[in-house]
């Protein structure tokens, strides 16, 4: 075990297939783990020292699906998207609990939901780092959409009306340990609940501004100040330039490079904190082959990165 990884007992990764949409209206997000796991990413890691475990969930949610499901409170489908990712919250939970570094693959955004609860009761000091060209933290007060993917960090924020269907929810996440890289496209209700919480977020125009390697290290100081923590992050490719990510449902010009996407991966790695990760949003149904192929390919190419320490 490399002394890198300061927190995991071993150099095992559990792969956590989350093929679910149902946090949002388009289909096909739901490919996306099986289509990086046919692009090679167990292999990959395995090259990397890893050993590798991978849970699909195909089956499992499935089954999961309600025959009813309608709006509660504004949110769509609640019953489904509470069902699954209660299940894959206790999975993340029970792996990260075993010392393993825990991969979520998407899936759209919801699923952190899951991923997010897990890891934080495995490790309630936590810290997570939201890249993502939205902010994700709607309300179903808010939410003009009702998908729950806009939502899921008003739950575990817990500043969120009270919803029948996520009680079981907890309110792990405290603002100073939530931080964002990579907004560019927040609703007004986002706006004013980050105002009014303090929440810390890094947008593209501060990413212009100062350098993502500025940018990283600054988030970092925020949630982690004495760099002891262990650090969760939630990679949604949206964050990604569309040219270099462009199948994913919600995509918005004006996003983080190639590199600058691999550099956020490349310095959580390099603290030795980083004890698992999501990678949400690929779409391999949208747009054209070669457009999928691409952001499959960038997906996987995110998840390696969150898995091997840097040489500086
Ligand atoms: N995970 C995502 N891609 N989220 C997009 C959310 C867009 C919008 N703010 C909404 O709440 O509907
Ligand atoms: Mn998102
Ligand atoms: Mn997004």
């Amino acid at each position: 075990m490399p002394e890198e990884f300061k927190l995991l007992s071993s150099q095992h990764v559990a792969i956590v297939g989350a093929p679910f949409s149902g946090g949002q209206p388009r289909k096909g997000v739901e490919t996306a783990p099986a289509a990086m796991m046919n692009f090679g990413l167990a292999n990959q890691l395995k090259e990397l020292g890893w050993t590798v475990e991978f849970q699909d969930n195909e089956q499992e949610i499935v089954e999961l699906e309600p025959a009813q499901d309608p709006t509660v409170l504004n949110l769509k489908q609640p019953k489904f998207v509470s069902a699954v990712t209660e299940m894959i919250s206790n999975q993340v939970r029970e792996r990260a609990l075993q010392g393993k570094f825990v991969l979520t693959l998407g899936g759209d955004h919801s699923i952190a939901l899951g991923t997010v609860s897990g890891v934080f009761s495995a490790y309630p000091d936590a810290c997570l780092v939201w890249v993502d060209a939205h902010a994700d933290i709607n309300t179903p007060g808010t939410t003009d959409s009702g998908n729950i993917h806009g939502c899921p960090l008003s739950f575990l924020a817990g500043i969120a009306e009270e919803h029948p269907d996520f009680s079981w929810v907890k309110p792990c996440l405290k603002a100073n340990r939530l931080v964002y890289i990579g907004l560019r496209d927040v609703d007004d209700g986002e706006k004013k609940i980050l105002k009014e919480l303090g929440i810390k977020a890094f947008s593209m125009h501060h990413v212009d501004q100062l350098g993502i390697g500025k940018i990283v290290e600054q988030a970092l100081d925020y949630v982690n100040p004495d760099r002891n923590l262990p650090i969760h992050l939630s990679f949604d490719v949206d964050a990604l330039d569309p040219s270099v990510a462009p199948s994913t449902g919600t995509p918005v010009r004006g996003g983080l490079s190639f590199r600058e996407g691999h550099y956020i991966c490349e310095a959580l790695v390099n603290t030795g904190l980083l004890v698992s990760a999501d990678i949400v949003e690929v779409n391999p149904v949208l747009l054209d082959e070669e457009s999928a192929f691409q952001t499959i390919q960038v997906g996987c190419s995110l998840a390696r990165c969150c898995l091997v320490k840097i040489g500086v």
